[in-house]
């Protein structure tokens, strides 16, 4: 893995893209999978780096990825590659450490899933408006259904309040070192972070909401891929 000089203008993408897809399952990995001729990364690559405000991107691999392509620039951006790990905060770690120490500490990281291609711009705006101070911020979007505890034998224990519930989605914008401290404290502590937000809140930071699109959409099982392609199909870039 090579470091890597950044631009101290404009924040950097950081996209795990190292996973195994167990849930949507078959042999290619997700993130590779097509729509409108594009595997479901460079949808996302695309969003990101035709963005005027972000300068580059940083993609965590798996060790024996075979079909990235290789790319070295998107949308006329820099795109480098570096090795992810066992689990996403691995992945979003190993992107971290590959950008390099002469990147400024507080050079604002996007963390965005390889597996959402249906970002839009208007929300990456938002976001880096909102993302200036220490705490972060990330896209959200509000819990909208009536929420059921199980109980036993498949019965509803209770109904929860969704009363202040928002879904978490990426980009998820932090400065770049305090999100790498936060990781490494959580790697640390054996705790399992399932987005950076977790890993910030754990240090004490308060990450802002900010309502996103509600079809920025995550490809994890096979009827989100449908749905992505029905979204896909209908927008007009950016
Ligand atoms: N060790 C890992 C695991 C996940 N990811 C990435 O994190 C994003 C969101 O994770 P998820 O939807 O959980 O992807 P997978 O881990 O591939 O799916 P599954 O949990 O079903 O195996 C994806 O872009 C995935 O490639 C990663 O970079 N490194
Ligand atoms: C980061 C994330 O996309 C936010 O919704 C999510 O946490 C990824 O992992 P998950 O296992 O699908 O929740």
């Amino acid at each position: 893995m090579t470091a890597v000089r950044t631009s101290p203008a404009g924040a950097w993408a950081v996209v795990p893209a190292a996973g195994r897809g167990t849930r949507f399952g078959g042999e290619l990995p997700k993130q590779y999978l097509t729509i409108n001729g594009k595997p479901l990364i460079e949808h996302a690559l695309r969003a990101l780096l035709s963005h005027p405000g972000v300068a580059g991107a940083v993609v965590a691999l798996a060790p024996d990825d075979t079909h990235w392509p290789g790319w070295t620039e998107v949308e006329g951006k820099p795109v480098i590659r570096c090795v992810g790990g066992t689990e996403r905060a691995d992945s979003v770690l190993a992107a971290l450490h590959a950008l390099s120490d002469d990147a400024h500490d507080d050079t604002l990281v996007l963390v965005h899933d390889a597996a959402r291609p249906n970002l839009w711009h208007r929300d990456i705006t938002r976001l880096l408006d909102s993302a200036g101070d220490n705490d972060g911020a990330i896209l959200a979007a509000p819990v909208r259904d009536t929420l059921k505890r199980a109980g036993d034998g498949g019965r509803i224990e209770c109904t929860e309040s969704r009363e202040r519930l928002w879904r978490a989605l990426t980009p998820q914008a932090f400065r770049r070192c305090a999100l790498r401290d936060a990781l490494e404290h959580a790697a640390r502590d054996g705790i399992a972070v399932t987005d950076e937000a977790m890993a910030m809140e754990r240090t004490g930071a308060r990450p802002r909401l900010v309502e996103g699109r509600e079809d920025n959409l995550k490809v994890t099982t096979p009827a989100d891929l449908a749905l992505a392609e029905f979204l896909l199909a209908r927008r007009v870039h950016p």
